[in-house]
């Protein structure tokens, strides 16, 4: 018998892995060659197409109240193409045919929930649903949706039980065999995007049709004819395909043996052993008892891939093709992210002058320079979606400076605006906002082109685009930014009437560059961002959204505050207790945020509360009491939200648990935005999650109910999980591509609590004890008991053990003296720190405006002494420096009181301190004040982490 391999695949270009699979084991896939001449078969009623839930829903009652009990209708699925992962893609279009006139495509991986009335249709077991294939789709149905598929006729048991054979047909096989048709089976239409929607017309057809021949009804003539006279006619006609086939195959076999081997007798049997598929053997001894009962007929014609291995392979194959063109772009871009100085002109000396200048920086970062490049030099709009911290107000505060124009700023808070604005005009930058808010009359100012950023309000904006096209005629605009643009998104949840205005701008300023940032954005949020606000052809940047300081961690609480919060209380050594560094505690409820405040201060923690409840007077007090480092910390609501910009909060916690991504990812974002470690912890219980639903269910919006609770659900998944939090986090947002990048520290214990567990138990060293105990549930109760003197030595000592090993590596000499340098340098860093807090309340600022942390931390180790070092130190600009000479004051009074060499030209002591270090540091502490301490652990970490962007957070010392 001669086989020829499925053409299906031979026209387009098959992946490596399925050419060679395909060559490795011809067996199963083949058809006989005479099929091919068949006529198509195509549906040619009418096709009632959707992907509106409540339309689908209403269709499917319409369609069911239209149908007699025990009807039955044509049915079909088709999946996207990585359906065999189950898991992350689901059906993508129901296919169900009522009559030959009648087909319905549901299309439904866009929605946010099943359509009930559809869902009713398929559990309906008064109609039947007809199909070829039916098992593994009431399985899909079943894990993706719950649906329980009823009263199921399957075609190939009907087929095989008429024709007396045990086949295992595919739809296509049972088209040829019963209707003597084919089906159209053109490779575009199979294998592409059946989750994208529109389908295209081709691939409405194509579904419909796969219903239609499933169509009960359609079939009802064969099988009476089956049941007659017309067996042996069936029979006549396979004897004579399969004499045909035998003789031709002989021709080819003994062709091939003259061609292959001239000599060697060709041996059929030995052929047919070779190609002989091994899971034809298992499908054959399987039924082996329906082939004994069948012995007086066998099927010649061998369909037997089924339509769902057909369409699995396809998909596999399509699977593995994306995932190349995948890694072929994630190569292209790193290339391209690595190369980005070839690609894009590097910033001229001129652009770096001025960033020094005003921005104290001395170079772009590359994802900054891709942006400010297309802005300046091709006017291009943009959607930037860059992590917390990484940079993005230089995109939009640069190009004027640099071009002596104007950029217009949309913010969605005044706070905000005010801290920029205070920001710039500390490094000479004039800048003002306008809003309702603005008490003084600013507009001929901002007409004459006095400032160079305006922020303005998404109303002021959308009020006032007049304005906008005087300043671009007269001044020259160099873009408009939209920062916070994830506000625009209905689906979001920080969403903005006023910002879904901002469409106007493209409108009425077609030459200006719109430049669209956001911290957080799935990529429905981006798609909705650049549709709403109609940008042209935007360059779309998306730094990773891994903060790889931020070490994230989630456990239960026991609604005790006290006990709950105290693992992150360290105490004093004068008494009381106190928080490592600022913190935000985010609870679900104004009730709950007093209650946390409450027994904080019972603690004699130094904190604010801070929700919608309260006067805004008091919120202002609060905030700007935490700004100015005057409390330790915020218990708030999520009112307490965006115009949060300090820079060295430490924690975020939440007590109760965060309602979905997009929020929590927020909430964290403002943890450790100077880049130093920090860590976001969730205590939460199962209630929290009940009230959510609660809240959730009284809004009257069904739709974005629905939404809301798929968001829900995926932040309980979150909660409950045991796999790295990070990783479903940046899976969340992040294609896979951006995960590849990113994924630095996933799975080490600086990760978070899952990666931690799985992390090698090495717990008899200190350093690892001190490192990550607190981590544990387990090791925090174990520490907490070990509060008192004895046992904090007995655990933090450096023994002899850990000494031996060290000398393996560094001399004993060298680490002291490391240990010594870097006791001075954190004791200058709590100089400096002090004294920034009392310039900045001297002016009434932020300390973090002044200097954030990490310039402080570069001062403690450069030591400048001099004005001109001061300003090499990276983030000081003209205007700082200027503003920063007291501290070199308290530098040089530190020298001298040390000892140590006063530096004019800054030369960074370059100690490499080893994680070994730490439990030493830890010794430290019963010696030093808890602030030293403090300090110490900032600096130290710091160290060991020169780049805080990619540092791996060391927690809890
Ligand atoms: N080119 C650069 N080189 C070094 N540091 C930089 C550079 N650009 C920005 N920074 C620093 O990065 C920090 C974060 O900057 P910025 O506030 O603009 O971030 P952001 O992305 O807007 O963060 P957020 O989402 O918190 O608003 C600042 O301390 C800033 O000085």
């Amino acid at each position: 018998m001669l086989f020829i391999f499925l053409n299906v695949g031979l026209k387009r270009k098959k992946t490596v892995w399925l050419s060679s699979l395909k060559q490795r084991t011809p067996g199963p896939y083949k058809k006989s060659i005479l099929e091919d001449d068949l006529p198509y078969l195509e549906f040619g009623g009418t096709v009632i197409y959707s992907q509106e839930r409540h339309d689908c829903s209403f269709l499917s009652e319409d369609l069911r109240s239209g149908l007699a009990s025990g009807s039955a209708v044509g049915f079909d699925l088709e999946w996207p193409p990585s359906f065999t992962k189950g898991k992350t893609k689901k059906v993508a279009v129901v296919q169900l045919c009522a009559s030959e006139e009648k087909c319905y495509l549901f299309h439904i991986s866009s929605m946010s929930g099943f359509p009930p009335g559809l869902k009713m249709l398929l559990e309906d077991e008064n109609i039947k649903k007809v199909g070829v294939g039916i098992e593994g789709d009431k399985w899909k149905l079943l894990s993706d949706y719950d649906i329980r598929l009823k009263s199921i006729v399957e075609l190939s048991d009907l087929a095989n039980k008429t024709l007396r054979c045990g086949e295992k047909w595919s739809l296509d096989g049972l088209v040829k065999h019963l209707l003597k048709k084919q089906l159209f089976k053109d490779k575009l239409v199979r294998c592409s995007h059946w989750d994208d929607y529109d389908l295209t017309e081709d691939q409405k057809r194509y579904a419909a049709t796969d219903a239609y021949v499933s169509q009960y009804k359609q079939l009802l003539p064969l099988k009476s004819a089956w049941n007659g006279s017309s067996d042996c006619l069936f029979f006549s006609t396979v004897t004579s395909i399969r004499v045909k086939l035998d003789d031709l195959s002989q021709t080819v076999a003994s062709l091939r043996c003259v061609l292959s081997n001239g000599s060697k007798p060709f041996d059929p049997s030995v052929e047919e052993t070779k190609t002989k598929p091994q899971n034809q053997d298992q499908s054959h001894s399987q039924s082996e008892e329906d082939a004994g009962r069948h012995t007086e007929r066998e099927c010649v014609m061998s369909l037997d891939i089924s339509e769902y291995e057909l369409q699995m392979l396809e998909q596999q194959a399509r699977h593995e093709q994306l995932e190349e063109e995948c890694i072929l772009a994630f190569q292209v871009t790193a290339a391209f992210s690595s190369s980005v100085h070839y690609h894009i002109p590097q910033p001229v000396p001129e652009q770096i002058k001025c960033l020094k200048m005003y921005f104290g920086h001395h170079s772009f970062k590359p994802v900054q320079w891709k942006v400010i490049h297309s802005v300046l030099t091709e006017r291009r709009d943009n959607l930037v979606v860059m992590a917390t911290g990484y940079g993005k107000s230089l995109c939009f505060q640069f190009p004027p400076v640099y071009c002596q124009n104007v950029s217009v700023v949309i913010s969605p808070l005044i706070a905000l605006m005010e801290d920029q604005v205070l920001y710039l005009q500390m490094s000479n930058i004039p800048a003002c906002f306008l809003g309702s808010a603005q008490t003084k009359n600013l507009y001929e100012e901002v007409k004459r082109g006095h400032f160079r950023v305006v922020y303005m309000t998404p109303e002021f904006c959308s009020g006032n685009i007049p304005l906008l096209a005087q300043l671009n005629r007269t001044v020259g605009l160099s873009l408009v930014a939209v920062d916070e643009a994830h506000c625009i998104s209905q689906w979001g949840h920080d969403f903005r009437s006023a910002y879904r205005d901002l469409w106007k701008l493209k409108k009425n300023l077609p030459g200006v560059p719109i430049l669209a940032l956001t911290a957080t954005a799935s990529p429905s949020i981006r798609e909705d961002i650049v549709k709403s606000l109609n940008l042209i052809n935007p360059l779309i940047t998306c730094t990773s959204f891994d903060r790889p300081n931020l070490y994230l961690d989630v456990s239960r609480k026991s609604g005790d505050v006290i006990q709950d919060l105290k693992q992150f209380l360290i105490k004093k050594t004068g008494g009381g207790f106190a928080l490592e560094g600022s913190a935000i505690v985010y609870c679900p409820s104004k009730k709950e945020a007093e209650r946390v405040t409450a027994a904080l201060c019972k603690l004699d923690i130094p904190c604010g509360v801070y929700h919608a409840g309260l006067s805004i007077k008091q919120r202002r007090e609060t905030q700007h009491q935490f700004m100015r480092d005057e409390i330790q910390c915020v218990v708030a609501t999520v009112a307490f939200g965006m115009g949060i910009n300090k820079s060295d909060i430490r924690k975020v916690i939440h007590y109760g648990a965060p309602k979905e991504m997009e929020s929590y990812y927020q909430e964290i974002g403002r943890a450790g935005r100077d880049g130093l470690p920090s860590a976001c912890h969730v205590l939460w219980m199962p209630g929290d999650m009940a009230l959510n639903r609660f809240i959730l269910n009284q809004s009257k919006s069904e739709r974005f109910r629905d939404y809301k609770m798929d968001m829900m659900a995926k932040m309980e998944k979150y909660l409950n999980s045991t796999k790295c939090r990070r990783k479903l986090i940046l899976c969340h947002f992040e294609d896979k591509r951006l995960r590849k990048v990113t994924s630095g520290i996933m799975g080490s214990s600086n990760c978070c609590d899952n990666c931690l567990t799985h992390f090698p138990q090495n717990c008899e060293k200190p350093l690892y004890i001190n490192q990550h105990c607190k981590c544990f549930t387990q090791g925090r109760s174990w520490l907490s008991k070990a509060e008192d003197e004895r046992h904090r030595q007995l655990l933090l000592q450096p023994n002899r053990d850990l000494f031996s090993r060290e000398l393996h590596f560094v001399s004993l000499h060298y680490q002291f003296f490391s240990l010594f340098v870097l006791f001075l340098q954190s004791e200058l860093y709590g100089k400096l720190v002090s004294e920034r807090q009392k310039l900045a309340g001297l002016r009434d600022i932020p300390p973090a405006l002044l200097a954030t942390n990490k310039i402080l931390l570069d001062m403690a180790k450069s030591r400048p002494c001099s004005i001109s070092s001061l300003k090499q130190v990276d983030g000081v600009s003209e205007a700082k420096a200027a503003m920063l000479t007291p501290l070199i004051d308290v530098i040089l009074t530190f020298c001298q009181t040390h000892g140590l060499q006063v530096l004019l030209n800054i030369v960074y002591c370059t100690l490499h301190f080893t994680a070994s270090c730490l439990p030493r540091l830890h010794y430290l502490k019963h010696f030093i004040s808890y602030n030293l301490h403090l300090h110490l652990v900032i600096y130290l970490v710091k160290d060991l982490n020169p780049c805080c962007q990619d540092a791996p957070v060391c927690y809890g010392l």
